[in-house]
This record gives C-alpha cells, sequence and structure tokens, in this order.
C-alpha cells in the first residue's frame, strides 16, 4: 500500500453549494438574544457569490455574532440562513460549515509556531480533507502544488522553511489565511485583518483580499475606515443588530442614518 495514497471512498467529498442565482449567502430575519438583549434583531443580508463585502458597525453593533451564526457558532433564535441555494446553515454544526466550505479568520493569529510556514500549510491541507487523509504520511504531487500556490498566492515562498513563531504579525496574519485557503473555502469570513499591522502590512493585505474576491467571497469585519474605502466594493453598516446601510463605501458614508448613528460618532 502507497504511503502517499489515500482510498477516495475515505476522502469526505464536500456538497456542492449552489450559487445559480449568483448569491452564495443568504441571511433572513435572525434573531440572537443574550438574556433578553438583542444581539442580532430581524436582519436581513444577502451576499453575492465572489464579491468582496465590508462589514462595519460601532462596537456591539452584532458583527461578531453574526458571524458567529453564519460558522454555526451560535444558534439564532429565530430566521433562517441559506449557503447558496440548496445548503441550510442552520441545520449543520461548527464543524460541518467549515467542511462545506466556509473559513473563518479571527483577528488574532493562530498559527503553529513551532512549525514552518510550510508544515502550517500542510496540516491545514490535510485537516480540510478528514481526519484520515491527515493520517496519511506523505503529500502528493497535487498537494505540494496547492501549498506552492497558497505560498505565491499570500507572498511567503521565501519564508516557507521559517518557523511560523518568527514571522512578523503581518506575515502570521496572511500565513492564517493561507491556512483557509489551502482547503479551498467559498466563503471566508475574515475578522479586522489589519488590526496592529504596518501601513506596508495593511495595503498587502488589501491587495491579498482583493485578489481572492472572485474566485472565493470574502466577508471583512473591520474598524479601520481607510483601509475599508482601499478594498470595499459594497458596505454593510450594522447598528443595533440591524443592517442600517447597505452601498458604497461614498453612499454610506453621506448617508444620514450613518452619519448620525456611527460615523458621527467617531467625526
Ligand atoms: N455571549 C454573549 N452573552 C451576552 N451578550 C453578548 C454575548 N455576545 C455578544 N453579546 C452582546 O451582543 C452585542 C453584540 O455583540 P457583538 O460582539 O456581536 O458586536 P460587534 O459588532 O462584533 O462589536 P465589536 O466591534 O466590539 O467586536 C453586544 O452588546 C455584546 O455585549
Amino acid at each position: 500500500m502507497r504511503r502517499d495514497t489515500t482510498w477516495p471512498f475515505l476522502i469526505p467529498r464536500r456538497r456542492m453549494v449552489d450559487v445559480s442565482k449568483d448569491i452564495i449567502l443568504y441571511l433572513e430575519d435572525l434573531n440572537v438574544s443574550f438574556d433578553g438583549f438583542r444581539a442580532l434583531n430581524n436582519l436581513n443580508l444577502y451576499v453575492n457569490d465572489g464579491e468582496l463585502r465590508c462589514l462595519i458597525g460601532a462596537n456591539g453593533a452584532g458583527k461578531t455574532t453574526l458571524m458567529d451564526v453564519i460558522t454555526g457558532k451560535t444558534r439564532c433564535d429565530s430566521g433562517s440562513a441559506w449557503f447558496g441555494q440548496n445548503i441550510d446553515l442552520l441545520a449543520h454544526d461548527e464543524a460541518e460549515i467549515a467542511q462545506l466550505g466556509i473559513g473563518r479568520k479571527f483577528q488574532k493569529p493562530t498559527v503553529f509556531e513551532a512549525h514552518t510556514v510550510f508544515h502550517n500549510l500542510e496540516l491545514s491541507l490535510r485537516c480540510g480533507k478528514g481526519v484520515w487523509r491527515a493520517l496519511t504520511a506523505r503529500l502528493s504531487g497535487s498537494e505540494r502544488d496547492r501549498i506552492d500556490e497558497v505560498l505565491s498566492i499570500i507572498g511567503l515562498e521565501s519564508s516557507r522553511h521559517q518557523l511560523a513563531g518568527a514571522l512578523s504579525h503581518g506575515q502570521k496574519q496572511w500565513l492564517e489565511i493561507g491556512m483557509l485557503l489551502a482547503a479551498e473555502p467559498r466563503l471566508l469570513l475574515v475578522d479586522e485583518p489589519v488590526a496592529g499591522m504596518t501601513a506596508e502590512e495593511a495595503e498587502r493585505t488589501a491587495e491579498l483580499l482583493t485578489s481572492l474576491a472572485g474566485k472565493h467571497t470574502v466577508i471583512v469585519v473591520e474598524h479601520d475606515m481607510e483601509f475599508v474605502r482601499s478594498i470595499a466594493r459594497t458596505v454593510t453598516v450594522l447598528h443595533q443588530g440591524s443592517v442600517l446601510a447597505e452601498g458604497t463605501m461614498d453612499q454610506v458614508q453621506n448617508n444620514r442614518d450613518v452619519v448620525e448613528v456611527y460615523l458621527g460618532e467617531g467625526a
């Protein structure tokens, strides 16, 4: 038995998401309460396949709770959440949702610091293919190619043999995005990607995220308005658990309600 191959029936098959209507995420009338406090309040949001959407809102607006519902971390009290036309997200748990092709990047990088950049990608590639693949010993040629491809996308080719713990903060964030990409997600949720980054790192992150849109759908939660302006095509503004406004950055910045309740506060 070859150690670098796996029987096909042991590799879990990913259910294909149906995006024939060009919409990858349908969130309707979502409600989430914590001890009577409504973190999400009849929230409706639709995201097109392949778009890069920015989600902004003041502290406590419900952004994290929304991400938690999409990824199955938090159960909603009512409403519906569909991944494409055919997958009811509310019928799946967190692990299943990750397997369906929804990847999430939290604010703090969580790479394996004692392993090399390459090994971090190798581990995530294998985990994405199920426990049997993770236990087999050698990478196949196509898996190596995939890791090389991801290294090139995240711009860390020359750091492939470096320990992840020795990377800069920005590089760790890119590596973690790469670890998600290794599993070939359809939808990527990215929480405050540029917090703590230098201006140059933030610029490269903007390039990286915009380059991912198209093949992937990307939802970015970010407080840094300059960064949002640099990447955003459509911005959704959350306020008190509902969508307050949606449009281009210029449209939302000039929206009276937004100016009053959000941008106005910081201005
Ligand atoms: N587990 C919880 N128990 C109680 N209240 C919670 C819980 N999680 C969130 N909340 C409350 O729900 C509201 C929405 O929180 P959420 O974290 O979704 O906001 P946010 O927009 O992500 O804010 P931030 O930008 O500060 O991260 C807040 O008032 C928060 O205190």
